[in-house]
C-alpha cells in the first residue's frame, strides 16, 4: 500500500526524506537500514550528515546494507558504490564501518560474492527501512525488467538503457560496467517499511506504471504494490499525475 508525500522543491524533498530517516533512528537508534545509491538520495544523505554533525542524530549503532554494486570496479573506483557511500554518507557520520555492508563486486567471483551477501542478509534482522530510487525502466536496486525476477541477491546483466543512463557518471559509455550484483526483489520486499524517492519529470511515467500499472517483472517497481508499507516521496514533476 502506498502513502505519498508530494513536495514542491528540492530543499523540501531532501529535508522531508532526511526527517523520515532521522525520526526512525531517533525512535530506534539500533535500526537496520537498506540504503540506495544513484543521484536521487544524495541530497537526503546531505541533510542527514548535517543533522549528525550538529549532534542531532547518531549512526553509532545503526547497521546498513546497500542494494547493489557494479561488477569489476575496485572499491576505491570513483564510480563504485562503495566509494559513493563513503563520499556521500559514511565518512561524514559516526557510523561503525564494520556495520556497513555492500556487495563485493570486485572479488573476481561475483556469483560467490552474491551468495555471500545472501548469507549476510539471512542472518540480518528485517530491515527497519529500505530506501529506494527507481530507474527510468522501472528497476529497483539493479533488478532490471524482464520475464522474471529473482528473489535473492544475484548477478545481473545491466540493460543498455541503464548503462546509457549511468554513462553520465563515467568518462565514456564503454567504461560503464556491463554487470552488477543486486539484492533481489524478495529481500527488498522483506523490509518493514520502504521509502521510495522519485524526482524529475523523466521519472513520472515509470512512477505511474509502478503505482497503477500491472504487477509485472517488466516493471520491477510494480512489485512494491504488494508491500503493506511503502512511502513514496516525490516532487511535483515526477508526481505530476498524482
Ligand atoms: O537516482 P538515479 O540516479 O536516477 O538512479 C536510479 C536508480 O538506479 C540505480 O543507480 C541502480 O541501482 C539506483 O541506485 C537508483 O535508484
Amino acid at each position: 500500500m502506498f502513502n505519498i508525500i508530494k513536495v514542491n522543491h528540492e530543499e523540501e524533498f531532501n529535508e522531508t526524506g532526511a526527517a523520515i530517516i532521522a525520526g526512525l533512528l531517533q525512535a530506534n537508534p539500533k535500526a537496520v537500514l537498506g540504503l540506495a545509491t544513484g543521484s536521487t538520495p544524495i541530497g537526503v544523505y546531505k541533510k542527514l550528515i548535517e543533522r549528525c554533525q550538529k549532534g542531532l542524530l547518531s549512526f553509532r549503532q545503526v547497521t546498513t546494507y546497500n542494494l547493489d554494486e557494479y561488477v569489476g570496479l575496485p572499491k576505491d573506483h570513483e564510480q563504485s558504490y562503495h566509494r559513493f557511500m563513503d563520499e556521500h554518507l559514511f565518512r561524514h557520520v559516526d557510523i561503525n564501518p564494520l556495520n556497513t555492508f555492500i556487495p563485493d563486486g570486485n572479488s573476481g567471483d561475483p556469483d560467490q560474492s552474491a551468495a555471500y551477501y545472501n548469507t549476510l542478509l539471512e542472518k540480518s534482522p528485517f530491515f527497519d527501512l529500505q530506501l529506494l530510487g527507481i530507474g527510468h525502466n522501472g528497476h529497483i536496486g539493479f533488478n532490471e525488467p524482464g520475464n522474471e525476477l529473482i528473489g535473492n541477491t544475484h548477478v545481473v546483466t545491466l540493460h543498455e538503457s541503464t548503462r546509457a543512463a549511468n554513462a553520465r557518471f563515467f568518462a565514456s559509455s564503454e567504461d560503464v560496467p556491463t554487470h552488477a550484483i543486486t539484492m533481489g526483489i524478495g529481500a527488498i520486499l522483506h523490509a518493514k517499511q520502504i521509502l521510495l524517492l522519485v524526482k524529475g519529470k523523466e521519472k513520472s511515467e515509470v512512477l505511474r506504471r509502478a503505482i497503477y500499472g500491472p504487477i509485472t517483472p517488466q516493471c520491477p517497481a510494480s512489485f512494491l504494490q504488494v508491500h503493506p508499507r511503502v512511502l513514496i516521496l516525490t516532487d511535483v514533476e515526477a508526481g505530476a499525475f498524482l
